[in-house]
């Protein structure tokens, strides 16, 4: 019985909770749209709350129903405008736009209620009791408890079975077709953002009693603990997700009791985010694949190099008189310099690679407690101490890249938020962190006498040295194979894994080394500051951090200095107290955030504008970023036109063969593919044909290693690869095209096809991924070379990827593939999207390619007047199974293949677009 109360208490917040997940999950599933805010909706209903009814003297009752029938509404409306803006951005720009709301509304609440005053919201519903064995239950308990089963319970009917709700469920699927239908997927999803907003509004009117003091932030965060109940709900189930509120609610109060010394003290306000930490981890890859694109794709402003060098060099030239010229803010400096390490590291994951870390002041906590025990209590020499405080860092670094593999996108940035929140609930107060007294930690400077570093002058010196060093560094990793690595897994990391490279290694790398670098970044900043203590490291920074590399202008590392000034700089050398300007600041950041999709666009515009202008007065090769290694050395026309005299052509295949023996791919309860035996030789063309649905993109997928087949083998040149995952196939030979492209659209068309050849020499080594050898380097470019003037594509080589068309796209891609020594290729639909003069052509090149090289191509494609004219052979499929091979007069003949997928008649295979017949260009899609 003494665990009663603490049930009920568990229940009662639990409830709280699971209505704030369920309108969160709501909008998600509705939308797509995951609204890391939507605990400030919450916060924005409570203070509304506060201010009718403490202020104002309205009646609870009615305070209530106007901060949740008006203030949730007209919060949802905001935010369904905010999600409409953000309609087609990447995930990073969302993920930036929904954290900018939720600062806006801490600034601003923080900026209106000053926080010396304490702020209460009395207990509103009902005292009167009645009891439970010994235990006392009052009426509000029972009120919230009820109210949050009536909701959630009524909001699941509502969404099984209602007109609006069966929309609701529709809209995920498909909004235009909803459109089409007749219902409008705007006013579907607008409702959804009614009623969910609506819910993050009352769980925010109904905990602001429960707390001992409204405040901004922990209530902020308190909702947050939402996101724990949602992962529960597998961010889709709307009971599951309540329920998960009530679970977590009750183990929160469970181990409120439970666990009052060590380190398990923290154990309850941080087990939303363990509990959202472990979900992400434990659950299927498939059910939290999350295949939006990370990238800023807008960031760039050509500025040519010279005028950067130049730049650079005359930043240097000032900050080097920054002591003479403000010694007041000395400190400031260098605290500033510091945190442009931080957010180097922070880009290179970010920017650089497509990843998201909402916990990089994590990194900062570490590197600064390391650095001080090392210091004050081992007596390690400073510098020794400074590079074990980052090394310390890198196993952290590389346990936050375990989710980085398993999980992508939305589900990564969640993954690092919860993983921030718990270090500091659980760690944070642990002796070898920052310890449990609130002193804090003592870090002394470089006692090196020679060099007089201990002054904050000197110290200003050295941190400069050391930002210098890391920007520089920072630019040589991004010119360097790992950056071209990082720049190609933002851009498709299914592209880079099926051209050769592990793109779990390059995680780690990337993981790592941001991690080390931010550990740095932290260990100088505290070291400047002499006294720290953990509540400098709040997780909401690393919000901010996100928000503000997202915002900021710049190439690296350009953006590293824009933003550390920016946060650091500003509030020390403006006139207000530190606090205020801080705060202002804060919602300045925030709305630049919010507002992100519109700057992004405009910033565009003034860039695209800017580069046309520029390449008119300088050299073409000052103009925008091309990566170095490759494409430094472009294919000059003489080059090719003379056959790269001297340069080894590989060898024309003679054998090999893929080969699928009884392969079965299930989804569920779904047979994909049952059985299918095929063989795909060297110099031969083999067509995979069938209608849609038949599981043809499913066997490419099992033959490259992308799926894990059920039943049956792969084999290539008789070896069993059946275990082995898509870049280790690659390095094997296998080359591979998709339907839907896997490009890097970032990168010039060289690196591209070039990334080809050199993912496969990265292959799944650190080492080699870090950097490679000049004959490594020699090989890439004349295989590229090669490979571009088999395809046809070597005018294009400087063009981006992302700026040719469907036709030159499709041949960047075969390039790319054939750069790395393929010896068979799997094409998925290489006519989609092309015109009947470029499908003849594309024909015309693989007949080459296959002549010259001689490799193997298994060709899956509809345009049956390709596939007759290319295939030597054809294997047709139907729901899986094959019902049919041979040669395609004979698979054109066959009464069964007809029947299945031709229909009526195919003409005559067509060798040129004048002798084709229209009927030789309609695809078959039935
Ligand atoms: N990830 C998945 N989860 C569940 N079912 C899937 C998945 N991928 C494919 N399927 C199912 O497997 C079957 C085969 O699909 P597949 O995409 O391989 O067909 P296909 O022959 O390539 O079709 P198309 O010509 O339209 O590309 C289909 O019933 C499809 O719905």
């Amino acid at each position: 019985m003494t665990y009663l109360p603490y049930l009920i208490a568990g229940l009662v917040t639990g409830s709280v909770y699971g209505l704030a997940a369920t309108g969160l999950v709501l909008t998600y599933k509705t939308s797509g749209l995951f609204n890391l805010g939507h605990g400030a909706l919450a916060t924005v209903a409570a203070y509304l709350f506060y201010e009718l009814n403490v202020h104002a003297n309205l009646p609870w009752g009615l305070a209530a129903a106007i901060c949740v029938l008006v203030g949730g509404p007209v919060l949802g409306l905001v935010f369904e405008l905010i999600a409409r803006s953000l309609g087609s951005t990447g995930l990073s720009v969302r993920i930036a736009s929904t954290i900018g709301f939720l600062l806006v509304v801490v600034s601003i609440v923080s900026l209106r209620y000053d926080s010396t005053t304490t702020r209460v919201v009395p207990q509103y519903l009902p005292q009167s009791s009645f009891h439970l064995g010994s235990t006392p239950i009052t009426a509000a308990q029972v009120i919230i408890a009820v109210l949050g089963v009536t909701a959630t319970a009524a909001l699941a009917v509502f969404f099984r079975r209602a007109r609006l709700g069966a929309a609701m469920r529709a809209v995920v699927d498909d909004g235009p077709l909803l459109d089409a239908a007749g219902t409008s997927a705007l006013s579907v999803r607008r409702w959804s953002w009614i009623i969910g907003a609506t819910f993050a509004a009352t769980s925010g009117v109904l905990l602001a009693p429960l707390l001992a003091e409204l405040n901004p932030l922990n209530l902020t965060f308190l909702v947050v603990t939402a996101f724990g109940a949602a992962a529960i709900g597998r961010f889709s189930s709307l009971p599951l997700t309540y329920g998960g509120g009530l679970v977590i609610g009750v183990a929160q109060q469970l181990c409120t009791k439970q666990f009052t010394t060590g380190v398990l003290t923290g154990l309850a306000p941080a087990l939303p985010f363990l509990v959202l930490f472990v979900v992400l981890l434990i659950s299927s890859r498939r059910r939290l694949s999350d295949d939006s694109r990370i990238v800023p794709r807008s960031r760039a402003l050509v500025v040519p190099w010279p005028v950067q060098g130049v730049g650079g060099a005359a930043v240097l030239v000032l900050l080097a008189f920054i002591p003479q010229i403000d010694t007041l803010h000395l400190t400031d400096w260098t605290n500033a310099l510091s945190y442009v390490i931080l957010f180097l590291s922070l880009g290179l994951l970010v920017r650089t690679s497509g990843q998201v870390s909402l916990c990089h002041v994590s990194f900062m906590a570490i590197g600064v407690s390391a650095m001080s025990h090392l210091t004050q209590s081992e007596h390690l020499p400073w510098l020794l101490a400074l590079i074990v405080s980052g090394l310390i860092a890198i196993p952290v670094g590389a346990v936050l890249a375990i989710p980085a593999i398993r999980l992508s996108g939305l589900y990564l940035a969640l993954a690092t938020f919860g993983f921030g929140i718990l270090l500091q609930y659980m760690f944070y107060t642990e002796h070898y962190m920052f310890g449990e007294s609130g002193v804090g930690l003592t870090l002394s400077r470089p006692a090196v006498s020679w060099l007089s570093v201990s002054s904050d002058k000197g110290y200003y010196y050295l941190v400069l040295v050391l930002a210098a060093a890391a920007a520089a560094t920072t630019l040589m990793i991004t010119r360097s194979r790992l950056g071209r690595l990082l720049r190609a897994l933002a851009d498709s990391p299914v592209g880079l894994a099926t051209s050769g490279s592990s793109i779990n290694v390059t995680r780690i790398l990337v993981f790592c080394l941001s991690a080390f670098l931010a550990a740095e970044a932290g260990a100088l900043q505290g070291v400047s500051a002499q006294q720290v203590s953990g509540d400098a490291y709040s997780p909401l920074l690393s919000l901010t951090f996100f928000a503000l590399i997202m915002i900021v202008p710049g190439r690296d590392p350009w953006y590293a200095l824009f933003a550390s000034f920016g946060l650091i700089l500003i509030p020390a050398l403006a006139a207000f107290s530190g606090a205020t300007t801080a705060t202002c600041l804060q919602l300045l950041f925030g709305a630049a955030a919010l507002l992100l999709p519109l700057s992004d666009r405009l910033f565009r515009q003034v860039s695209e504008r800017l580069s046309e202008r520029l390449p008119a007065a300088l050299p073409a090769r000052w103009k925008g970023e091309t990566s170095t290694g490759p494409s430094v050395i472009l294919p000059s026309t003489a080059s090719v036109a003379a056959g790269h005299a001297g340069s080894r052509t590989p060898p024309r295949l003679a054998s090999g063969s893929l080969d699928t023996h009884e392969l079965t791919v299930r989804f569920g309860g779904v047979v994909a593919v049952d059985g299918v035996s095929l063989s795909a030789p060297v110099g031969r063309i083999t067509g995979l044909i069938g209608p849609n649905g038949a599981g043809k993109t499913t066997t490419f997928n099992a033959c490259s290693g992308l799926l894990r087949p059920a039943q049956g083998r792969v084999e290539l040149d008789g070896r069993d690869v059946t275990r082995r995952g898509p870049a280790a196939r690659a390095r094997l030979g296998l080359g591979r095209t998709f339907q839907q492209m896997q490009l890097f659209d970032s990168l010039p068309v060289y690196d591209n096809v070039a990334m080809g050849a050199e993912a496969r020499f990265a292959g799944s080594s650190a080492l080699r991924q870090l950097s490679g050898t000049r004959a490594q380097m020699r090989e890439v470019r004349r295989a590229a070379d090669e490979a571009m003037e088999l395809c046809g594509i070597t005018d294009l080589a400087a063009r981006p990827a992302g700026a040719l068309s469907t036709g030159q796209r499709r041949l960047v891609d075969l390039a790319r593939a054939l750069a790395g020594h393929t010896k068979v290729l799997l094409l998925d639909e290489p006519s989609s999207g092309l015109d009947r003069a470029e499908t003849v052509r594309f024909g015309d090149t693989l007949l080459e390619v296959v002549g010259a090289r001689g490799v193997g191509i298994l060709l899956v494609e509809h345009d049956m007047g390709l596939v007759t004219r290319v295939c030597d052979h054809i294997y047709v499929l139907d729901f899986g199974r094959q019902i049919f091979d041979g040669p395609p007069a004979d698979v054109v003949a066959s009464a069964a293949v007809r029947e299945a997928y031709l229909g009526g008649s195919v003409a005559e295979p067509a060798t040129s677009p004048d002798e084709q017949s229209p009927a030789d260009t309609e695809k078959v899609t039935r």
